[in-house]
């Protein structure tokens, strides 16, 4: 295995001519949450796109677990280990939650009882145990959320990334979110995680990336890269940044 776990190297994404990508090299190594930052349109869930398989590069090449897979469709790269929820939550809405577990289940078990011991297992958790036999549209916006989490976390990803799960949550809900992120990791599941809310993202990461306007701006320890002129710049305004 290379040392990190995911590598996107030059890469590039252009939708006729916009571009969301431009030239974005990020690492990720085993073990660490790392958090994908920057203002609307930044081109985070481009690159999210991109490494889970929805839409090839235009240009440049993604490394999972030493393995080119630029070109590898979404559900090889998901039995590869890279699972991933979604902004807008894409949950089978009538469907109960133990069955949509299951079908993430699915892709690692191939008999529908260790599927669905799986799915019960990953439900309690993810906090969802007594909501198993609901209809996944019967429970609240946090639920949902997990219930994301719990139907990726199904399919035994080496990473896992979570597009904007702690977003629109009350204070109580996103603490709670966090701590669900920490313990995800203590079972040795790398995290890659696009937050907007800083004041959340920033204490749980160990790394942040920042991109701006399609651009890898910074990258470093949360601490230093909240304070980098460049990121104040792109969220505040130029007439924020230090010495400006
Ligand atoms: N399929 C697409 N076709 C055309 N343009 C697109 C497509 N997907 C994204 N874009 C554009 O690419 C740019 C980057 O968008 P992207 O959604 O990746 O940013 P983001 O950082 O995730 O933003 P947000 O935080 O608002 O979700 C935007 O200008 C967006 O309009």
């Amino acid at each position: 295995m290379s040392a990190h776990l995911l590598e996107t190297r030059g890469v590039w994404q252009r939708f006729g001519g916009l571009v969301a990508n431009s030239d974005v090299s990020i690492s990720v190594g085993a073990g660490e949450i790392v958090g994908l930052i920057g203002p609307n349109g930044a081109g985070k869930s481009t690159l999210f796109n991109l490494i889970a398989g929805v839409l090839p590069p235009t240009q440049g090449s993604i490394w999972f677990d030493g393995k080119d897979v630029t070109r590898m469709p979404a559900a090889e790269r998901c039995a590869l280990g890279i699972a991933r929820t979604f902004q807008v939550v894409k949950s089978f809405e009538t469907m109960t939650v133990i069955d949509n577990v299951i079908v993430g289940a699915l892709i690692r078990n191939d008999k529908m009882k260790d599927a669905r011991r799986k799915a019960h297992e990953v439900l309690e958790f993810c906090g969802l145990g007594p909501r198993a036999d609901k209809l996944a549209r019967e429970l609240i916006p946090s639920e949902k959320r997990r219930l994301e989490v719990a139907r990726a976390l199904a399919t035994e990803p080496k990473l896992l990334m979570l597009d904007e799960c702690l977003t629109g949550l009350t204070p109580l809900e996103a603490q709670s979110g966090v701590a669900l992120v920490r313990k995800v990791r203590e079972t040795g599941v790398t995290v890659l995680m696009v937050e907007h809310v800083m004041e959340i993202v920033m204490p749980l990461v160990d790394r942040a990336i920042v991109l701006n306007l399609g651009k890898k701006l910074v990258e470093g320890k949360p601490a230093d890269v909240v304070r980098h002129p460049e990121v104040i710049s792109a969220y505040l305004g130029d007439r924020h940044a230090v010495g400006a």
